[in-house]
């Protein structure tokens, strides 16, 4: 299973059909809605003050964009694509399905377990800010290293901000939710979607939300990623050196689900591969990870049960699956069905 790039590459542009193993059952109906996102600027003195508004205007942000936040984007989008144009066998020495390992190249989320497969391969890693030069950095290309450890340095900064204003969107300290997160962890993802033949039967990301707190993702100008707000599915447009934001799990099960993570996926098309890399920072994998106590009431009871990062990440993983039968018998998903999985 050297993942679904090569398969298409050793295709050499003959392959004319979605491999049964990637049909997705309830396949993937085009979409022409646009989600509009508000774009707040990092640069600007009104950042803080207009983070909150787009909380608040937006029924507590679930997504937005960001410009001015100071990430070489076009570095970042250059390693990942060096490291996935690189020969197979060179990747495949980091191949694994193991969703802790430091860096993990893999293909679909699980593919052993998996009855269906996801059209995308993925770089995995995790990062903690006060050991970056000692992270064991993917041997290529070269500037992964400097790149990666700059890159990381940056959202750890840009989340650490968020954070402090989101904990008093929420009423709480500003350190409050950074408090919660303790030791924080950097999960970086990129993510390689080849040209599919049949876009329709295929999905790059099948819908899920992020494990994680806050996720900001990089895309190049080809699109696919979409969201579901209410019932319906939006694009999000690509826009050149923009950070997309969204909330994870993890925040919304801090904040009693004020936050919510919200539910996306990734189509695939025809004409073009494409690419994206996501950074999510989350909570030390070890801490207990509950609804914010000063946030549960009598009235607001607490809606999720206590456990951490660690322990939830294979259970979200191994969720994918009944993601997909779900979706196939067109039941609606969202995050409070797989947190009343957790709760109480
Ligand atoms: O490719 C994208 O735009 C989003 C990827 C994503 O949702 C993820 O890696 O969790
Ligand atoms: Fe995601």
């Amino acid at each position: 299973m050297a993942g679904i790039k090569a398969f298409v590459d050793s295709c050499n542009g003959t392959l004319s059909s979605v491999p049964e193993r990637y049909m997705m059952p309830n396949g993937a109906a085009d979409v022409s809605r646009y989600a509009v996102l508000p774009i707040v600027d990092v640069a600007s003195e009104s950042f803080e003050r207009d983070l909150v508004d787009a909380c608040t205007k937006y029924g507590m942000f679930s997504d937005l964009q960001l410009k001015n936040h100071g990430i070489h984007t076009e570095d970042v989008m250059r390693c990942a694509l060096e490291f996935f144009n690189s020969p197979s066998e060179d990747k495949m020495r980091y191949y694994t399905e193991e969703i802790f390992t430091p860096v993990r190249y893999c293909t679909s989320m699980m593919p052993s377990k998996e009855e269906k497969l996801e059209w995308h391969d993925h770089l995995q890693m995790w990062l903690k800010e006060e050991s970056l030069g000692a992270h064991p950095w993917p041997a290529f290309p070269a500037s992964y290293r400097d790149v990666g450890s700059e890159y990381a340095r940056n959202i750890f900064k840009l989340g650490k901000r968020m954070l402090l204003v989101m904990s008093e969107g929420l009423g709480l300290r500003s350190n409050r939710l950074l408090e919660a997160f303790a030791e924080m962890v950097l999960l970086t993802r990129a993510n390689f979607y080849p040209a599919c033949p049949n876009p329709r039967q295929a999905l790059g990301m099948e819908g899920h939300t992020d494990s994680g707190g806050l996720t900001f993702v990089l895309q190049d100008g080809v699109g696919g990623l979409q969201l579901k707000q209410g019932e319906d599915w939006y694009n999000v447009k690509p826009l050149e050196g923009m950070l997309v934001v969204n909330m994870g799990d993890q925040l919304e099960v801090l904040s009693n689900g004020r936050y919510k993570s919200i539910l996306h996926r990734v189509m695939v098309n025809s004409k073009s591969s494409r690419l994206s890399v996501g950074a999510f920072l989350g909570p030390s994998l070890d801490a207990e990870i509950s609804p914010i106590p000063e946030l549960v009431s009598q009235e607001s009871p607490a809606k999720y049960r206590s456990r951490t990062y660690r322990d939830y990440m294979p259970t979200k993983l191994s969720y994918f699956d009944n993601m997909r039968q779900l979706q196939a018998t067109a039941k609606v998903l969202s995050i409070t069905k797989v947190a009343s999985e957790f709760s109480s």
